[in-house]
């Protein structure tokens, strides 16, 4: 067996929100298809991938070198060694020939959005949920198809006022969600205390609220920022300062008890392992957010996890950025802590299966074979226009 092509084609996810670092007037992303000889039921099997939000769509770097070093690479070197499969590592051993160390934000969104369609791939040529493969192949055997979700929003938008940010929260409370998450830090501190504390009013008992500042600070003001907060009962206090200060973060969780969160623009396990080193994060309450398709994709997350093991953090400590299946499918299937979502954000791209309700902050996954695409009639019908 063997991939015949491999297609990309970048598609627009924007919409007039802002955090306290961009707006997403002009934001993309790309998609992939990796078309394979396989077929089952009657049609050749194609893995789809996609990258998240936030950096754009990558198809020239992929054009130029990542999809020609694969389709230009001996297809056995590309297979497992049972020979009827992909190999993913081989696949991103191949991709990554030729590449230096380290300037990883480069490349490694491209690298990361064609390895989730291989997994796909991979997982759908097996017959199975990618979720299940993944528990038998590198977890504990048993995959847990319940996942911990909580609605990400709360960004700043014009004309949106308390009333808007309220109505929104309500929306997230009402369809099963127990954590919501908001952005901080695109106002001043006084108008951002006021933001929080109109959504803590709504919350009832078992409900939380986490806020997101999106790198914005510097340390004196992340310093502010967690004075204040630490008046609030917070799932978390998200990206303070800029995700490289390692020495930033480490100052705030000296002087700040509650949990923390960092780690989606974080696009490598060295760089996590920095993180880990250096960045005084606490793996008795604070929270990791390394998103796999921001970050070389599911192969270099495994080394992610691997690392994280040797330095005593659970992967239950991840709850990855970017609000897409297939983190939802490493979570079930290798235990993380739970995954983001954006129920009206980046659509049709995040979310579940059609027909997955949230049901006291957890979905349940369907087995779908593959990470569960097919199962989302809005972003399948999308990836059917790049290829079928
Ligand atoms: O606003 C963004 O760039 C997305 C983000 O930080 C998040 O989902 O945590
Ligand atoms: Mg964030």
């Amino acid at each position: 067996m063997k991939i015949v092509n491999i297609l990309e084609s970048t598609r627009p996810i924007q919409s007039n929100i802002r955090n306290a670092y961009i707006d997403f007037s002009k934001m993309t992303l790309s998609l992939v298809a990796v078309v394979t000889d396989v077929i089952r039921d009657g049609r050749p099997v194609i893995g789809y991938g996609f990258n998240s939000n936030g950096r754009y769509g990558q198809g020239a770097l992929m054009r130029e070198r990542f999809i020609p070093r694969v389709l230009e690479a001996d297809p056995a070197s590309l297979r497992d060694e049972t020979g009827d499969n992909l190999d993913p590592h081989g696949i991103w051993a191949c991709m990554m020939s030729n590449e230096k160390p380290g300037g990883h934000g480069e490349r490694s969104v491209a690298v990361g959005t064609i390895d989730m369609a291989v997994w796909d791939a991979v997982a759908k040529i097996e017959g199975k949920p990618l979720f299940q493969l993944l528990a038998e192949r590198y977890g504990n055997g048993q995959a847990n198809p319940r996942v911990f979700v909580y609605a990400a929003g709360g960004y700043y938008h014009p004309g949106k006022g308390l009333d808007g940010l309220r109505q929104e929260m309500e929306g997230y409370l009402a369809r099963g969600y127990s954590v919501v998450k908001m952005k901080i830090g695109g106002a001043p501190l006084a108008e951002d205390c006021a933001r929080i504390e109109a959504v803590l009013k709504m919350l009832a008992p078992g409900q939380q609220l986490a806020v997101d500042a999106n790198g914005r600070f510097d340390l004196p003001t992340a310093l502010d920022y967690g004075r204040a907060l630490s008046q609030y009962p917070l799932f978390w206090y998200e990206e303070a300062g800029d995700p490289l200060d390692y020495e930033l973060q480490a100052r705030l969780g000296e002087a700040y008890a509650g949990p923390l969160a960092t780690g989606e623009n974080l696009f490598s396990m060295q760089d996590a392992r920095n993180l880990i080193r250096h960045g005084g994060m606490r793996p008795d309450r604070d929270w990791l957010q390394f998103d796999c398709a921001l970050s070389y994709g599911l192969v270099e997350y495994l080394r992610t996890l691997d690392m994280l093991k040797d330095h005593g953090w659970s992967p239950s400590r991840c709850i990855p950025h970017g609000g897409h299946q297939m983190s939802l499918a490493i979570a079930a299937g290798l235990g993380l802590g739970g995954n983001e979502s954006y129920p009206d954000l980046f659509q049709p791209y995040g979310g579940f299966p059609d027909g997955v309700k949230v049901d006291n902050g957890h979905v349940h996954l369907p087995p779908l074979p593959g990470i569960g695409f097919e199962g989302k009639a809005d972003l399948i019908a999308e990836m059917h226009t790049l290829a079928r």
